[in-house]
């Protein structure tokens, strides 16, 4: 039943965002630009990502390319999600890893330019697509590990804290952490939950309460990522961590299809997306209970 109602809402998703692309301004699927290339790969790309598929080992490499910081814009997150989502219908694909193409820089969060002087239905569209995002990558029945090779504030941290691994580059200029409390915001608690999910009740309340933003060497001490390796190792590491993820006997063990029921999450009968566009109370609309999830905490 579950499963059921998983595929339901992720066609009823899929529309939705077919929807998105055939109705917004924000470009979308007919972007997507496939390509093939030697050795089984594939690509495609759109203006804010690439995703690259190595159709022999069933692993896509989602790369975030948008300058100059990788913010989570609506056009952004629209992009992203359709890429997620087509990843997530195509059976070949097991694993995506997530990383960057800018220097330095993996995410700096939600685009402070959405969320100051835009309308209530903008900010509406906006809040849908991040809740969106979140669902996508924590929700994925893939593996999704994030290969962190830059600063990842607020929102970017979010993304990194809903795969299923961390790898960071052991750059100590490099920080990660949800430090909205700094900015005079409050994170919404679904960012919280995936915190503590991560690191546990203390030191994600301390990281709340101080807004902190944790160094590389930090962030491995409290179990915000999983591993620090040199910068120029990071993508080699997380496609050697994957193909290790990947060596684990999935459902298919026990004789079923791993993409049809190997969701980690079982999100969809518990989770509510609320139509946020006449609420002032939009930040706190995901209904998440942490206690559906099955073997993330
Ligand atoms: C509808 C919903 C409405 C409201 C929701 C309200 C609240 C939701 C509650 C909580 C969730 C919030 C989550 C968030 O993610 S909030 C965003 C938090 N992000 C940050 O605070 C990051 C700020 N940026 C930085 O720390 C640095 O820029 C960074 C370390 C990423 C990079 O530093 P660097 O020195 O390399 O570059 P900069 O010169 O600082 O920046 C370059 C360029 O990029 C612009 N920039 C930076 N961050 C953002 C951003 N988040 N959104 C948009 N633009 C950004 C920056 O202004 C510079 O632009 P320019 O001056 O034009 O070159």
């Amino acid at each position: 039943m579950a499963t059921l109602l998983k595929h339901s809402a992720k066609y009823a998703l899929s529309g939705r965002l077919a929807r998105l692309c055939v109705h917004s301004r924000h470009g979308g699927l007919q972007c997507l630009q496939p390509c093939l290339l030697p050795h089984q790969r594939s690509a495609s790309t759109g203006s804010k990502i690439l995703v690259e598929m190595d159709n022999s080992t069933g692993i896509a490499v989602l790369t975030m390319k948008s300058p100059p910081v990788n913010s989570l814009s609506l056009d952004f997150l629209t992009e992203f999600s359709i890429s997620l989502e087509k990843l997530e219908l195509d059976r070949g694909c097991r694993g995506v890893i997530l990383t960057s193409a800018l220097p330095k820089i993996f995410s700096a969060g939600l685009d402070i330019m959405e969320m100051c002087g835009k309308s209530p239905e903008h900010c509406g569209e906006f809040w849908k697509a991040v809740q969106e995002m979140w669902l996508r990558l924590y929700g994925s029945s893939m593996i999704t590990i994030a290969a962190i090779n830059g600063s990842s504030p607020a929102g970017g941290c979010l993304m990194a804290l809903a795969c299923d691994y961390r790898i960071m580059a052991e750059n100590p200029k490099y920080s990660i952490g949800l430090n909205e409390t700094q900015l005079g915001i409050v994170a919404p608690f679904w960012f919280k939950d995936t915190l503590v999910n991560t690191v546990g009740n203390r030191v994600a309340e301390l990281s709340l309460q101080l807004g902190l933003l944790y160094s590389a060497p930090d962030a491995l001490r409290t179990g915000l990522v999983d591993l620090l390796v040199p910068e120029d190792k990071v993508l080699s590491t997380a496609s050697q961590t994957m193909t290790q993820w990947l060596a684990i006997p999935g459902e298919n063990a026990i004789g079923s299809n791993p993409r049809v029921s190997s969701s980690k999450v079982d999100l969809t009968p518990k989770v509510h997306m609320v139509d946020l566009s006449h609420s002032s109370e939009s930040m706190c609309s995901l209904n998440w209970i942490p206690w559906t999830c099955s073997n993330r905490a």
